[in-house]
């Protein structure tokens, strides 16, 4: 088969944080959270992305709130399954879909298990796909951020999600090397809570971490002057209370974080040839995914990792972007990851 599959091909980051769909010739069609609300006992799902994050913390308890993805794979095959099913019934003609069923393009870890690849593709299978492709993200998210990956020179990409962050250096149209951990936006949203709690016995939720990271490592708050009052329960009185927390207090827990990435960071050029450790020398890394938005993150591996260090133009849709700019190669893509074996 040519390139050209007739304009029925959709790209799909299936992000732990949000999932983002892309359709050729019309760009983004879709960018909402990767959450799913369920009714319980029935088990019937009665909101995908936006309205269910929307009930975090606030739905009756027979409305069960679940994050399907946890760490970048797929945690409730059945869930993802019905929510990618979901995402596409809004952006696809569904009264056509069965004669004109789609070609999904979608993007996993470097590090997915065969079995977690077989997981994405069978979720996909079932929501109508006529075949399904698999890219791995950072390769995605190189070709998203413009990097010439189809060249014969070392590029290093750092994607920084909510569940993974993605090292990984490319040439050639493949990946060289990579690593991938299981410490992200997510995990920061943790630690946040940890600190808290250790510091003030005051238990806050996940919201209100994210927020503090968000609004208090921001390019806005150049200097420790910044500050948040934030809410919460105290642990020894269980009565609601506030608590101020300052941006110095933020940047000493993202510390931690920004030192794990640049050790994963220093491995991975270590593992390289040294041609391509020349190139990335030179060129520098690029840094994206929702966390290269933490300028305080950003800025600390700056600092550490002596490199130059780029941020690319939008972080949270260089993946998306880079899936359906590789809807091009879709042969190259069939044939190095050998799905088109798998889709029988
Ligand atoms: N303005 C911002 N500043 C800092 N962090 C942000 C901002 N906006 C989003 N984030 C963080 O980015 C993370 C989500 O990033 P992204 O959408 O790239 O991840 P994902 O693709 O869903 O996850 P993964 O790649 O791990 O599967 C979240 O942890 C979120 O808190």
């Amino acid at each position: 088969m040519g390139t050209t599959l007739f304009n029925r091909e959709i790209a799909i980051d299936l992000g732990t944080a949000n999932t983002l769909v892309y359709i050729k010739g019309k760009g983004i069609v879709l960018n909402e959270p990767t959450v799913v609300a369920r009714q319980m006992p029935s088990n019937e799902i009665i909101a995908v992305g936006n309205e269910a994050k929307s009930m975090i913390g606030r739905s009756p308890r027979d409305i069960e709130i679940i994050r399907p993805l946890k760490e970048g794979v797929i945690a409730d095959f059945e869930i993802t399954a019905q929510m990618i099913q979901s995402f596409i019934g809004r952006v696809y003609n569904m009264e056509t879909i069965w004669s004109r069923k789609p070609y999904i393009i979608i993007c996993v870890p470097s590090g997915a298990t065969k079995v977690e690849k077989r997981a994405v593709l069978d979720a996909a299978k079932q929501a109508g796909a006529k075949e399904v492709y698999i890219i791995s993200e950072p390769f995605a998210a190189a070709i998203g951020a413009g990097l010439p990956v189809w060249e014969p020179t070392g590029n290093m990409i750092v994607d920084i999600g909510g569940g993974t962050t993605e090292v990984a250096i490319i040439s050639l149209g493949g990946i060289v090397s990579s690593q991938s951990i299981r410490v992200a936006g997510d995990y920061l949203n943790e630690e946040i809570q940890g600190y808290i709690r250790l510091t003030y016995s005051l238990a806050i939720g996940n919201s209100t971490a994210e927020k503090l990271k968000i609004d208090l490592a921001s390019a806005k708050m150049d200097d420790n002057r910044g500050k948040m009052v934030v809410k919460g329960r105290d642990l020894i009185t269980g009565l609601p209370e506030t608590v101020t927390v300052t941006r110095g207090e933020i940047m000493s827990v993202i510390e931690k974080t920004a030192q794990q990435i640049v050790s994963t960071v220093i491995d991975t050029l270590a593992t390289a040839p040294p041609e391509i450790s020349n190139d990335i020398m030179s060129r520098g890394i690029i840094l994206t995914g929702g966390g290269a938005l933490l300028d305080g993150l950003a800025n600390m591996i700056k600092k550490e990792v002596d490199l130059p260090v780029f941020i690319t133009e939008d972080p949270m849709t260089s993946v998306v972007k880079g899936t359906g700019e590789a809807i091009k190669h879709i042969d190259y893509i069939r044939s190095t990851t050998n799905i088109a074996a798998e889709n029988t």
